[in-house]
């Protein structure tokens, strides 16, 4: 059996300061692909995140479940590099947007960017020039997400669905490690679904490290783990069965929905119990 070890970060936080903290870590225990303390974001005087922990671990599928504006595309900027947080967050072992982890890490937003002008060939072309020695092979990246049929027809005249496919292609092209996927499945019909499902598996199976974020919480089911978000915050971080045998739901829905109301109660009880007579104000009063 491994002995556990103590190491020692030295990590520059949102700011630029140096943060130093000593971490238990398993000897055997690969590094996490993303690793995250105390996560804070605040974007037009309110805290949108609020203190988040987060370890994925790599060759892992983690789904980001929440209502709409919780927060699950503030997290996923602020692991791509292009959102300013508080806090720790190492990426690969960088900080996020890091030069040494700018290439190794896809990102396929909601709202598909593509040049739609060109063809799906031609698109693909065009960031497996960007990712240089990187790049994989283009038919590869075609055949995986079902577009080898379409991929010399200008993108302009694809379907919604098949855009998407083309934007996740073009992310796929670079063989990114981190694989940051806002709602990749919003929209699309049940049979897509399943393909892009598999195209996500069999880049876990590969060793890439997905966070895939989706409103749709059956999709859980596909995830090795599940983040569950709240206004900010994580309620639980869990697999779609011990949700279910936890809160003793039917469904996956109902079972978040007894999770809110658990959270609830808790802050409730907490915050009942904190306030002094005295009024001290402070944390948690909020
Ligand atoms: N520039 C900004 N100024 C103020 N508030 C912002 C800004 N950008 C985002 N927000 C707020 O931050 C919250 C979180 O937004 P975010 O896009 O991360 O949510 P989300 O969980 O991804 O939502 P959805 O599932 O609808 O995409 C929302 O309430 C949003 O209105």
């Amino acid at each position: 059996m491994s002995q556990p070890r103590y190491i020692h970060h030295m990590m520059k936080n949102g700011r630029g300061a140096e943060v130093g903290r000593r971490v238990l870590a398993d000897a055997a225990a690969p590094p996490s692909a993303v690793h995250a303390r105390g996560l804070r974001v605040s974007r037009g005087g309110s805290e949108i995140l609020r203190g988040l922990d987060l370890d994925l671990r790599p060759g892992s599928i983690t789904g980001l479940l929440g209502p709409s504006g919780c927060g699950k595309t503030t997290l996923m900027r602020v692991l791509v590099g292009v959102q300013r947080y508080a806090g720790e967050a190492r990426v690969l072992g960088e900080r996020p947007g890091a030069p040494a982890v700018r290439g190794r890490v896809g990102y396929v937003t909601q709202a598909a960017a593509v040049y739609r002008d060109l063809t799906a060939r031609q698109n693909l072309r065009y960031f497996a020039a960007l990712a240089g020695a990187r790049a994989r092979d283009l038919d590869e990246v075609l055949d995986a997400v079902g577009l080898t049929a379409l991929a010399d027809r200008r993108v302009s005249t694809y379907s919604g669905g098949e855009v998407g496919r083309v934007s996740l292609a073009c992310a796929l092209v670079a063989g990114p490690e981190l694989l940051v996927l806002d709602e990749p499945t919003v929209g699309l019909d049940p049979l897509t679904r399943e393909g892009l499902w598999k195209v996500f598996r069999n880049l876990a199976d590969a060793g890439a490290t997905l966070l895939i974020s989706s409103h749709v919480m059956d999709e859980a089911f596909r995830c090795d783990r599940v983040l569950l978000m709240r206004e900010g915050r994580f309620l639980a971080s869990t697999t779609a069965d011990e949700l279910l045998a936890r809160t003793g739901a039917d469904t996956l829905d109902a079972a978040f929905l007894d999770v809110v109301r658990r959270a609830e109660r808790m802050a409730a009880d907490a915050q009942a119990g904190a306030i002094p007579l005295g009024d001290h104000g402070g944390e948690g009063r909020r």
